[in-house]
């Protein structure tokens, strides 16, 4: 059988789920005179509600006050044998407003006909010369961090954050060297956990997650650390870490079998900084983008779906816990600021 045709097919014929490379890797561009350059209403993204990855992109949108520059369109959180659809349910577009499409994946063949991978999300369209400019979630939020800025107002402009931005020149490095690690034992780490087809993947998985948490949970611990990873602002590593983590509890530890520690009982540290960042109370710029993504529901039926189970919709059973998804601050709903 054709890869095309393998959606629930997570795991390679060893039991081990490897994520295959995003094909779509041009970029967007400050600079007008670029194959792809940064204009308002020219770009479309297509995301889902349930991952960590179109998330991820859709929250950096929203931070930086995106919203009026790029549109967004949202597919349906049921992963299906055909893919991604567009069904009007769950806060999914009706159709793929800009040609009609029921599927994601017409989307994909209409960019490259011969197209063979996965049909994922996130995907950035170009509306111009329609096709997808990128399918890779690290590299589209980095475009938003700066690319845009000559359309925004002033204050959400990179250059004129007090930490120096999402992605500041002074820290590059040093966040390049843990997302690595982070990438590769918690982001996709819970994949490979969830999706291991054999005892031995999924253990071989399961602990270096669980190793790299620890080592998140000490770091908080030493000075200058918090209450973000870099100190006083939120940078690109708290970003993509956040996407992972706040569906931690609610999916990973029930539906990925991730369950050998829960952040809400056994890291104090990861929870107060999770839930500084969700309830942030707009501290963050162009606030509450951290709450308003977030969709707890669509984690626990989405991840329940995406491990396989192709059963109807009434014959799928849902965790209902944790409850509450995730807690509140001590001292109230509102992060105060350190
Ligand atoms: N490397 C990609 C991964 C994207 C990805 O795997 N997205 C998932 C959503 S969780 C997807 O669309 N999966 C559908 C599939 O693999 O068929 C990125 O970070 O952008």
């Amino acid at each position: 059988m054709p890869e095309k045709a393998q959606i629930f097919k997570h795991a390679d014929q060893d039991g081990r789920f490897r994520r295959k490379p995003s094909a779509f890797r041009d970029s967007i561009s400050r600079d007008p005179t670029s194959k792809f350059p940064a204009e308002k209403d020219r770009y479309a993204l297509y995301i889902n509600l349930g991952c960590p990855w179109a998330p991820r992109a859709n929250l950096v949108r929203s931070l930086k006050g995106l919203e009026s520059i790029i549109q967004l369109i949202t597919c349906d959180i049921k992963l299906t044998k055909e893919g991604w659809l567009f069904t009007g349910r769950d806060g999914s577009d009706a159709r793929d407003p800009l040609y009609g499409f029921t599927k994601l994946k017409d989307l994909y063949e209409k960019a490259d006909p011969e197209y063979e991978g996965r049909y994922t999300v996130p995907a950035l369209w170009d509306k111009k010369t329609e096709t997808i400019v990128n399918n890779e979630s690290s590299e589209i939020i980095r475009m938003f961090y700066s690319e845009f800025d000559d359309l925004l107002p002033v204050e959400l402009r990179e250059e004129n954050q007090p930490g120096g931005g999402y992605y500041p020149v002074h820290l590059r490095e040093e966040i390049d060297e843990m997302n690595e690690w982070v990438y590769n034992t918690v982001n996709n780490g819970v994949y490979k956990t969830g999706f291991a087809a054999t005892q031995e993947a999924y253990e071989e998985n399961l602990y270096p997650l669980f190793e790299s948490l620890d080592r998140l949970e000490r770091r908080f611990g030493e000075t200058g650390h918090g209450p973000y990873l870099f100190g006083d602002h939120v940078t690109e590593a708290d970003i993509r870490l956040y996407t992972t983590m706040i569906r931690f509890d609610v999916a990973y530890y029930n539906i990925f079998y991730c369950n050998l520690k829960m952040v809400r009982y056994d890291y104090p540290n990861l929870s107060q900084w999770l839930r500084n960042l969700y309830w942030d109370g707009g501290k963050v710029r162009n606030g509450h983008a951290f709450k308003d993504t977030v969709r707890f529901w669509a984690y626990k039926y989405g991840y329940m779906r995406a491990k396989g189970r192709d059963e109807p919709d009434d014959k799928l059973i849902v965790p209902k816990g944790p409850v509450p998804d995730i807690q509140p601050l001590d001292d109230g709903e509102v992060f105060k600021g350190n």
